[in-house]
């Protein structure tokens, strides 16, 4: 029999959090080593494992019962369908999570998670669904405790009536869900106060120590502010409501700056009251599901890692569009641009996951050193190599659809782009002379987040008057569609069934919603929970930072500085045709725009 783990919980283990001492906050140094996995984040209903908390290192792959069983080291029991008369296995084991560092039923301490920033946007929108999510997963310890922090006047009733608004139960997930929505709410607590008042956090700290009721007191700060305000928060809550006998996080949110200087500033700045490890700088797109398993695909799959250089690959495209404007964003939108605002971030930093060289560990200094590593191998972006964009108002079936400069919190006469393509490279020996071409835009026709990867054409290919003059016709291309429906596919030319020789170009598909019966989590779960865990991987240092910033800072201040001006988009376009002049000048056609798509 498989071994029976003594928790049901979805991320229980024994408690490890990670160490670190700062200025502003008492760290513990708590180390438990070899905490027990929780068996669902292990993906099979009754294993149990010990391991140290790093990712993958107890990776179980799951379509194969046996093979998990023998990375596990015990029985797997989870159910599988043989694979008779040609049939796929059944679908997967319910789960697959990492190992962790957090036992969700320790009785001696707590973890409270503050949301400075409560009343606004994100907070609602993401971080309180995504809390519930974890609470509902069973994923928050036994004894947490979330605070709202704002200025706005809120009584605890009133938080939890605005968060109850935006709460949802997963579709395959609702049993209880009312329940469990109100266990929620009554663990939602609610603080007013200035982001700049160290007595006022002296008033949370009071709260929380209530809560905490003599426990090790964890405590997360999750900055939702906007960031002119992002170190006086942190200043107070260092000072004034930091734990005296656990560990202090602050998740902290972008932009960190707005180019090189203002990035270190502010870096500087935190590192006034927190160290580099108590320093947790967001980049959503680094927990969605299709970005983290880039690293899987590429280094457990035998077939993808040798073509993964100039050797095989012609051009890597990494494509963000949005089918919406920056309604209601106008005011922030327009002091970052497009270019800030995602490519910087979260292109960059796909881009870095995708071209690293492989790390000695999963742990997460390892894979951050060669993230750095190719940042700092990027040739400097020119202008020439940038195309801009703005989105201009376009009436479609009689419905008027607003321009970036009809925002009233935006000016008349703005510059900013909305719409950006580059081309980028990396001068190392991987990567010579292969374009990364990024394009990004909102108001655009529809809205995809999507990697590209076009392969070389097949050198004397037999087959090649089956495609024309048009060789990239038959070049291979591998899609990882990020979102929506996110699907990883591989176009390869095949024949069409028949006597005679035509050859087409198929789909090798794996779309998600049909392999998986699992919905997917929100990226903000899995940051948050990685937060509360202390795992740093899909969090960025700040020498990430500084390269990305290294990369585009001069860029935007020559387009700055030269007022280029914007190519004009229809609202609901495909955006500026320059983005197409670009690609050609180094032989590059952008994949989305072929009918398959
Ligand atoms: N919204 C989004 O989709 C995303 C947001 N972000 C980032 O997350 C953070 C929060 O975003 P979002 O929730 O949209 O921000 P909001 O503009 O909604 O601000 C959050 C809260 O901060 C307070 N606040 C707003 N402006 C000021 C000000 N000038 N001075 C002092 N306090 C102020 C308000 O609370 P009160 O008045 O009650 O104090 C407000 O509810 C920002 O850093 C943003 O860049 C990142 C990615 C996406
Ligand atoms: O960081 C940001 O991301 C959102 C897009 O995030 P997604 O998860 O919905 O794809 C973008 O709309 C926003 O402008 C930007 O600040």
């Amino acid at each position: 029999m498989a071994t029976v783990s003594s928790s049901t919980h979805c991320c229980s283990s024994s408690s490890a959090y990670s160490n670190s001492s700062s200025i502003g906050f008492h760290q513990n140094h708590t180390n438990i080593p070899f905490p027990v996995l929780s068996p669902k984040r292990l993906g099979s209903k009754n294993v149990s494992l010990q391991s140290k908390r790093s990712p993958f290192h107890n990776v179980i792959l799951m379509q194969d019962g046996a093979l998990a069983a023998k990375v596990a080291g015990v029985k797997n029991e989870a159910p599988q369908k043989k694979l008779e008369d040609g049939l796929l296995p059944v679908a997967p084991p319910e789960e697959q999570k990492l190992p962790i560092d957090l036992d969700v039923n320790d009785d001696n301490s707590t973890v409270s998670i503050t949301v400075v920033g409560a009343s606004g946007d994100l907070a609602k929108k993401k971080i309180f669904p995504a809390l519930f999510a974890l609470y509902y997963e069973d994923c928050l310890p036994k004894h947490f405790t979330i605070y709202g922090y704002a200025r706005s006047k809120m009584t605890d009733a009133e938080l939890r009536n605005m968060v109850s608004k935006t709460l949802t139960c997963r579709i395959d997930k609702r049993e209880n869900c009312g329940e469990k929505m109100e266990q929620f709410l009554k663990r939602c607590f609610y603080h007013s106060g200035q982001y700049d008042s160290q007595e006022n956090f002296v008033e949370l700290d009071k709260k929380l120590r209530d809560h905490e009721a003599g426990r090790v007191s964890n405590r997360l700060f999750y900055l939702s502010i906007p960031p002119n305000i992002f170190v006086d928060a942190v200043k107070c809550a260092s000072l004034s409501a930091s734990t005296s006998d656990g560990w202090t996080r602050v998740i902290v949110e972008k932009p960190f700056g707005r180019d090189t200087g203002s990035s270190a500033a502010l870096t500087k700045a935190l590192k006034q009251y927190l160290e580099e490890d108590q320093i947790f700088r967001i980049d959503h797109y680094l927990g969605k599901e299709l970005v983290e398993n880039l690293s899987v695909l590429r280094f457990s799959n035998l077939i993808f890692e040798p073509l993964w250089s100039r050797q095989y690959i012609r051009n890597v495209q990494l494509i963000f569009s949005e089918d919406f404007g920056t309604e209601g964003r106008g005011g922030y939108f327009d002091h970052y641009g497009i270019i800030r605002d995602i490519m910087q971030n979260h292109l960059l930093q796909i881009l870095a996951l995708f071209a690293m060289e492989t790390p000695v560990s999963l742990d997460a200094e390892d894979i951050r050193n060669e993230k750095v590593k190719v940042l700092r191998s990027m040739r400097p972006l020119r202008v020439d190599d940038v195309v801009v964009g703005q989105y201009k108002s376009h009436t479609k079936g009689g419905v008027t659809y607003p321009g970036y400069t009809d925002d009233k919190t935006v000016p008349k006469d703005s510059l900013t782009p909305t719409f950006a393509a580059a081309a980028l490279f990396i001068d190392n020996a991987r990567w010579d002379g292969v374009p990364f071409l990024m394009k990004a835009g909102k108001a655009l026709h529809n809205r995809r987040t999507e990697i590209r990867v076009q392969f070389r054409h097949v050198p004397g290919n037999l087959y090649n008057r089956n495609f024309g003059t048009d060789l990239d016709q038959a070049t291979n291309e591998l899609v990882i569609r990020v979102q929506p429906d996110e699907a990883i596919y591989l176009k390869i030319n095949n024949k069409v069934p028949g006597l005679g020789m035509r050859l087409d170009r198929s789909n090798l598909n794996l779309l998600y919603k049909a392999r998986y019966s699992k919905e997917i989590p929100d990226a903000y779960e899995r940051l948050l929970l990685d937060a509360i865990e202390g795992e740093r991987r899909l969090f960025i240092r700040s020498d990430e930072l500084d390269a990305a910033w290294a990369l585009f800072t001069p860029v935007l201040k020559e387009l700055e500085e030269k007022k280029i001006i914007p190519e004009y988009y229809p609202y609901g376009s495909r955006g500026p045709v320059g983005a197409h002049y670009l690609a050609a000048r180094y032989n590059v056609k952008w994949g989305d725009l072929g009918v398959d798509e």
